[in-house]
């Protein structure tokens, strides 16, 4: 049981010193995935050891990868070129990458897969890329359109294009191409609709698998080959997290500190590594911030702007609503909670009102974080201008950075405890 509610006391001084980000959630399940698709020994270093990368960790064991954990970040993984069926339903959590890229890969494996998750992963859809599995012959199925997802796979398609909308989650997308390598004819991944989440997460996952000895090409804009090469093992240095540095930049800039990440904000090939460049801007946030392509950085990016001098629409957004939790929801509700009317909805918009008053300030604000590890993340910053701020549900942090508190600790912040 974690503890009930920590609120944090401002430091009143600017935060400096060292802190790292851990180990990316997106390239770690990634290259758990394909090093434990591949046969042979693959070392991965520079990891994260989460909730989140536990649970893919914990599925593909159950699917006779093994998997050995030398130290905190390296996972070195065994494969047999092939996952086994596994006795009992996968459990994922609230991993929304583990979900979407296993049952995908459950296609490849000879016999039944369950894919399951908690309470709110059974809330998250799943139905583009269980009907895309489909349209390739592979008989899987989902009751409700989100988990859980029964997969009766055979490693064999039926046909050699899918099509696939990734306007909810750009993950099926990531999940169909990681898939296809493991097939038995080349896959061409054709994108349906307008809009797709962070086309980055794209460019991450060909990245990975390429790494893994992948042929997979960008045959237009919307659409990617996929060889049947299968996988093979490598080792594989992972990068630290990019949206878990936003935190870290944010409250660099809101209390004027100098805060060494270790790694320069353009080294990062993750997508949210570009809300640097919007965060180096404060005070002076543009009026319109499009989070399509950055969008697990908007809650850092939404709390950074209730301190700006002027208010910041967030726009291209819609499918925070479909996160860890309803985080459109979650911002204007906890925004509201340290100012009425400071953060509001309007459609699918989010707009911060912004007050730099509010530094310096007192308030009793209870935020609740619906379990999602962004939203205690990200308002853990409002805390370090205002006192009273206090996160529900803290150590939802362990999903993607379970060293959180310690790490702001560590530059200097404090906090009063309760676990009533
Ligand atoms: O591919 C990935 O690693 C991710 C893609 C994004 O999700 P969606 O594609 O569901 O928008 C992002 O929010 C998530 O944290 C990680
Ligand atoms: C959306 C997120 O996670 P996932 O979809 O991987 O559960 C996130 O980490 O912000």
């Amino acid at each position: 049981m974690g503890r009930a509610k920590l609120t944090i006391i401002p430091p009143g001084k600017p935060l400096t010193g060292r802190a790292m980000p851990p180990g990316s959630k997106s390239i770690t399940n990634r290259a758990l995935l394909l090093a434990g698709l591949a046969k042979g020994t693959s070392r991965l270093t520079g990891a994260l050891k989460s909730d989140d990368t536990r649970y893919m960790a914990e599925a593909l064991r159950a699917m006779g990868v093994t998997i050995d954990e030398p130290d905190d970040t390296t996972f070195v993984v065994k494969g047999n070129g092939k996952l086994l069926p596994p006795s009992e339903p996968l459990f994922l959590g609230n991993a929304g990458t583990a979900t979407r890229f296993l049952t995908a890969a459950a296609a490849l494996v000879d016999g039944k897969v369950v894919v399951d998750g908690d309470a709110h992963m059974r809330k998250r859809p799943i139905a583009p890329l269980v009907d895309a599995l489909r349209s390739l012959g592979i008989d899987a199925a989902t009751e409700t359109g989100c988990p859980p997802v029964t997969i009766n796979g055979t490693g064999r398609f039926e046909a050699s294009r899918v099509q696939i909308d990734g306007g909810l989650s750009s993950q099926y997308v990531s999940a169909l191409l990681m898939m296809a390598a493991g097939g038995d004819r080349p896959i061409d991944i054709e994108l349906l609709g307008e809009d797709i989440g962070a086309l980055g997460y794209i460019d991450l996952t060909t990245a990975a698998m390429r790494a893994f000895g992948a042929k997979v090409e960008r045959t237009s804009p919307v659409t990617w080959r996929v060889e049947p090469t299968g996988y093979s093992a490598t080792d594989f240095l992972i990068e630290p997290d990019a949206s878990a540095a936003t935190y870290l930049w944010a409250a660099e800039v809101l209390t004027g500190g100098r805060i060494d990440l270790g790694t320069p904000a353009t080294a990062f090939s993750q997508p949210d590594a570009r809300a640097y460049e919007t965060i180096a801007k404060f005070p002076h946030l543009p009026a319109v911030i499009d989070g399509s392509q950055m969008q697990d950085a908007v809650p850092t990016l939404a709390v950074l702007a209730a301190f700006n001098e002027t208010p910041v629409r967030f726009v291209g957004i819609a499918n925070l609503r479909v996160k860890e939790c309803d985080r459109v929801r979650a911002l204007s509700l906890g925004l509201s909670q340290i100012a009425p009317g400071l953060g509001t909805e309007e459609g699918d918009d989010l707009i911060v009102a912004s007050d730099p008053r509010l530094a310096g300030t007192k308030v009793t604000a209870n935020i609740d974080t619906f379990a999602d590890h962004r939203i205690a993340m990200s308002f853990a910053l409002a805390g370090l201008k205002i006192g009273g701020v206090t996160i529900l549900d803290p150590d939802c942090v362990a999903k993607t950075f379970p060293a959180y508190w310690q790490v702001l600790a560590s530059l200097g912040v404090k906090y009063q405890e309760d676990a009533g």
